[in-house]
């Protein structure tokens, strides 16, 4: 697959380039207008069910970090929420910038938050996540702002294993993480149907933003923009501002499950 970045030759405006699905009616990320949002009294709870045994490893993809998690059964899920059926949770990852004033991918009210979560879950309707990956209704993306504030120890346990995947193609285990504690105390979300945010941008997302962001200090961040989009022994690049801007809404209605 054509390699791409975030960089002015291969960054975000040259995707479409490679990649004509970057110009459809459902890509992502979006601006999210609260008072646009339509509250929907059907949409059911979130259901998250982690079981941080399923965690396997920690690598960098020369994207971002990407925690990736056993997928073999159905121990570790989402249901409910604007979601029929079971989706099992695959990886997390973020995106982040180059200061504290930018890197989210969704913004709301054009707010940009310095870093966002994404947890990605693939519909068990699927026989796996490579079959999911394409179709409409095939992954259902959890969006966590992340706020400056107080610093986060349960994201510290993430960025303290960083020093081991600074350049891209390393890896590491990294078992018993889990991600649910990596939530805000409120589940209350905006969702919308839109794109993977990175090529290949398939639009088969259903995203599932939460209103409430988690904290994190701006030393932590400063630790996330440590890691390299670039492999050991090329000239190193920080790999920060590694977010796609919002895109354009297209007539699209972003619901909200609550008032
Ligand atoms: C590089 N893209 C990320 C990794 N993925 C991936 C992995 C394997 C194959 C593939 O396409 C062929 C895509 S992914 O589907 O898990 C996702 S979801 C997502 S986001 N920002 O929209 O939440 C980014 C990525
Ligand atoms: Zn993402």
């Amino acid at each position: 697959s054509h390699s791409w970045d975030y960089s002015t030759q291969g960054g975000p405006d040259k995707w479409a380039e490679h990649f004509p699905i970057a110009n459809g009616a459902r890509q992502s990320p979006i601006n999210i207008i609260p008072s646009q949002a339509q509250f929907d009294s059907s949409l059911k709870p979130l259901k998250i069910q982690y079981d941080p045994s399923r965690s396997k490893d920690i690598l960098n993809n020369g994207h971002t970090f990407q925690v990736t998690f056993l997928d073999d059964n159905d121990s570790t899920i989402l249901t409910g929420g604007p979601i029929t059926g079971t989706y099992r949770l695959k990886q997390f990852h973020c995106h982040w910038g180059g200061s504290d004033n930018n890197g989210s991918e969704h913004t709301v009210d054009g707010v940009k938050y310095p870093c966002e979560l994404h947890l990605v879950h693939w519909n068990t309707k699927y026989a796996n996540f490579n079959e999911a990956l394409n179709k409409s209704d095939g992954l259902a993306v959890i969006g966590v702002f992340l706020k400056i504030g107080s610093a986060n120890p349960r994201l510290q346990k993430v960025l303290d294993v960083f020093g081991a995947i600074k350049a891209k193609g390393q890896q590491t285990t990294f078992p018993n993480f889990d991600p649910k504690n990596l939530l805000p105390a409120s589940l209350n979300f905006w969702t919308y149907e839109g794109s993977l945010t990175t090529p290949p941008l398939y639009e088969s997302v259903t995203w599932i933003v939460l209103k409430d962001p988690i904290s994190v200090s701006s030393t932590q961040m400063q630790q996330f923009r440590k890691l390299l989009f670039t492999s050991a022994g090329e000239t190193p690049l920080c790999m920060c501002n590694n977010y796609r801007p919002p895109q354009p809404i297209k007539g699209r209605k972003v619901r909200a499950n609550f008032k």
